[in-house]
């Protein structure tokens, strides 16, 4: 519940529209996934799990850690199974990390578990946000800017299939979960996405 009535009458109907379904957050390392994906779960009164943290605690260690002591095969292996058995028991608003979404068997599963909402950034946001913290092994070796670029390149294509877009721009973070919020209804009541009631 939140104080106005008009967001929460929103959040209700986006919860019966999702039915067991999870939303699920795809997109580049500093698009807002982990933090966006927070804020929306508390307005839409769901669970919040960020595949990230799941995996930490599942793994006992930090991703750095993993990513130096097994390397990424392990951490995306980890990802996979983590992600799965999350998506099993929504609904929830899954924030995943950013290389998850361009595994063939993760789409397959967030596409039958849930609504998949890519935040969408340029690349001058994603990398003055990902300098705030050096907690992401990939950007830490060589030079950010050139490997944002380069993934972007990579990924774009396969994230434009998520069902939902939605621009991440450096505006509030309750604004990206009104937008989000919007985006999602639209996207579910439009016919041919059988939810329409
Ligand atoms: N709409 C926004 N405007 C400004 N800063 C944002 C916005 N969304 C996220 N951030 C900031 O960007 C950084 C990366 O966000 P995070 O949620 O960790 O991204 P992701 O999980 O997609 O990598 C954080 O410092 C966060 O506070
Ligand atoms: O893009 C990626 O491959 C990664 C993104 C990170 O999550 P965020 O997207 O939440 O930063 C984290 O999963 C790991 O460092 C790898
Ligand atoms: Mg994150």
């Amino acid at each position: 519940m939140t104080a106005d009535p008009e967001q929460d009458e929103k959040a209700e109907r986006l919860r019966g529209l999702l039915g067991a379904r999870s939303i699920v957050l795809v997109g580049m390392m500093g698009a807002g996934k982990s933090s966006v994906g927070k804020r929306l779960a508390r307005r839409l009164a769901l669970p919040f799990a960020d595949a990230d943290t799941e995996i930490e605690q599942a793994a006992g260690m930090t991703i750095p850690e993993i990513f130096a002591l097994h390397g990424e095969p392990a951490f995306r292996d980890g990802e996979k199974k983590v992600i799965a058995r999350l998506l099993e028991a929504g609904p929830m608003v899954l924030a995943t990390g950013g290389g998850a979404y361009m595994i063939e068997e993760t789409r397959a599963a967030i596409a039958s578990h849930g609504i998949s909402v890519w935040l969408k950034a340029e690349l001058d946001v994603l990398l003055r946000r990902v300098r705030r913290r050096d907690d992401r092994p990939l950007l830490k070796s060589g030079d950010p800017e050139a490997t944002l670029a380069r993934l972007i390149d990579q990924r774009y294509p396969v994230y434009a299939l998520a069902d939902v877009t939605v621009v991440s721009h450096d505006v509030p973070q309750d604004m990206m979960v009104d937008t989000v919020i919007e985006a999602l209804g639209c996207h579910l009541a439009a016919p041919g996405s059988g939810d329409e009631t």
